[in-house]
C-alpha cells in the first residue's frame, strides 16, 4: 500500500517548481495503517505560497488509491541552497531595491523580512541604506547600540522575530555620514563579512534608491540569490525602477519580481477606491508582479511607531498583501534555487 501511494504522490506536481514531490525530494514520511495515510510533506521554504494548493493535490491523489479512506497531511521546511553558501551560516542573500527614494522600500523590506519570520524563516535585515537608515526606527531599535561578542564581531540587534544591522544604530541620531566610495565599500563588507548573523535562511538587503556604489559593492562582494523591486505605479517612478532592473541584469543577479507600493487607495469613510498613481503600472516593466500593496495610513503609522504592519494591523488588506507578497518572495527563491543547482535527492521514506 505505501507503494501504491508513492506512486500516486509522484503524480503531484509542485505548482511552482514544475515537478513532482518525489522527486524533488519533498516527501519526508509516509505511513499507513489502518486505511489512513499520514504523510509528511517537506516544503522548500515555510512561507510556501502555495501551501493549501499541495495539501489539496495530494490528498485527492493519495484517495485515489485503492483501500485508503483518509489522508492526513503534515508540513515540515527546509530551505534549501546550493553547497556553497553566499556566508558562513547563511542560505540566502536577497536584495530590495528600488529606483526612486521614498516609494515605500525599507517599508516593504522590513515587513518582507517580519512576516518570513512569522512564517517560521530564521531572517536577517541588512540596512544598507547608508545615507538614509530607517531601518532602525521602523522596527522600533533607534535607540539601540550595535555591541560586539567576544571575538569581536558585530552582534546583529533583535527585533519582531529578526536580526538586523543598521548603521543608524552605530552613528549619533541626525548625524549625517560623509563617507567617499571606499568607506562605503568595506563599511558594507564589515557588515556583511565581520557581523554574527548566526544561522539564517535568508539575509534580506535594503538598498539605498538608485544605482550606486553600494549596490555595486554588494553585488561583487556576496553571492545573491535574487532582487525584489519596489516601486510605485506612476511612470517617473517606472522609469527609474527599469534603471534598477538593469542594473540587476548587469550583475548577473536574477530578478525575483516586483512588488507595487502605494498601489491605490480605499478611503475609509467611504470605502471608495481612489488610484492616486495609476493602479497596474508596475505590470509595465514586464517583470511578474508579486504584490499590489495599498496605500494605508496605518502602515505609516506602524513604521513610525517602530511595529510593522504585519505585527500591528495583520487583518489589514496592506498587511495581508506584504504578507502574501514575502511568500511570492520565499518561492521565487525556491524556483531560482531549484532551477539552478538542479534537485536534491529525495528523502528517505520511513
Ligand atoms: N503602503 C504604504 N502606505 C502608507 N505609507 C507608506 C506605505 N509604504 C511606505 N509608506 C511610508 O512612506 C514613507 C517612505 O517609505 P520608505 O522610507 O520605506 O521609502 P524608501 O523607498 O525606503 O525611501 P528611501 O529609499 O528614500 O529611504 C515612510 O514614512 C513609510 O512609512
Amino acid at each position: 500500500m505505501q507503494d501504491a501511494v508513492m506512486a500516486a504522490l509522484s503524480t503531484v506536481n509542485d505548482p511552482e517548481l514544475h515537478q513532482d514531490l518525489v522527486s524533488l525530494g519533498m516527501i519526508e514520511s509516509v505511513r499507513v495503517e489502518a486505511g489512513v495515510a499520514a504523510i509528511k510533506v517537506n516544503l522548500t521554504t515555510p512561507a510556501c505560497p502555495l501551501k493549501g494548493t499541495i495539501e489539496n493535490d495530494v490528498r485527492r491523489a493519495v484517495m485515489a488509491v485503492d483501500g485508503i479512506q483518509d489522508v492526513q497531511v503534515t508540513f515540515g521546511a527546509q530551505v534549501r541552497t546550493t553547497q556553497q553558501l553566499p556566508l558562513p551560516g547563511v542560505k540566502h542573500v536577497i536584495l530590495v531595491g528600488s529606483g526612486k527614494g521614498g516609494v515605500g522600500k525599507s517599508n516593504v523590506a522590513v515587513n518582507v523580512a517580519v512576516s518570513l519570520a512569522l512564517d517560521g524563516a530564521r531572517v536577517g535585515l541588512l540596512d544598507a541604506d547608508v545615507y538614509g537608515p530607517s531601518v532602525a526606527h521602523m522596527l522600533g531599535q533607534a535607540g539601540a547600540r550595535i555591541t560586539a561578542n567576544e571575538q569581536r564581531h558585530m552582534m546583529p540587534i533583535e527585533a519582531h522575530g529578526i536580526r538586523f544591522i543598521s548603521m543608524a544604530n552605530l552613528t549619533k541620531a541626525g548625524q549625517a555620514l560623509v563617507w567617499r566610495g571606499p568607506m562605503l565599500h568595506s563599511a558594507i563588507g564589515q557588515f556583511l563579512k565581520d557581523a554574527d548573523w548566526g544561522n539564517l535562511d535568508y539575509l534580506i538587503i535594503d538598498l539605498p534608491p538608485g544605482t550606486g556604489d553600494v549596490q555595486l559593492s554588494i553585488t561583487q562582494s556576496v553571492k545573491v540569490t535574487g532582487a525584489l523591486i519596489v516601486t510605485t505605479p506612476q511612470d517617473v517612478a517606472l522609469i527609474d525602477a527599469t534603471r534598477a532592473v538593469d542594473m540587476f541584469h548587469k550583475a548577473s543577479v536574477p530578478v525575483l519580481g516586483v512588488a507595487e507600493n502605494m498601489s491605490y487607495f480605499v478611503a475609509p469613510d467611504t470605502g471608495h477606491t481612489y488610484d492616486l498613481f495609476g493602479r497596474g503600472g508596475a505590470r509595465g516593466l514586464g517583470l511578474d508582479v508579486l504584490g499590489e500593496i495599498p496605500l494605508d495610513p496605518e502602515v505609516r503609522q506602524d513604521a513610525d511607531a517602530g511595529v510593522p504592519a504585519v505585527i500591528a494591523h495583520p487583518q489589514s488588506v496592506a498587511a495581508q498583501t506584504l504578507r502574501e507578497l514575502s511568500r511570492n518572495v520565499a518561492g521565487r527563491i525556491s524556483v531560482v534555487t531549484m532551477s539552478d543547482f538542479g534537485v536534491l535527492d529525495p528523502l528517505p521514506v520511513v
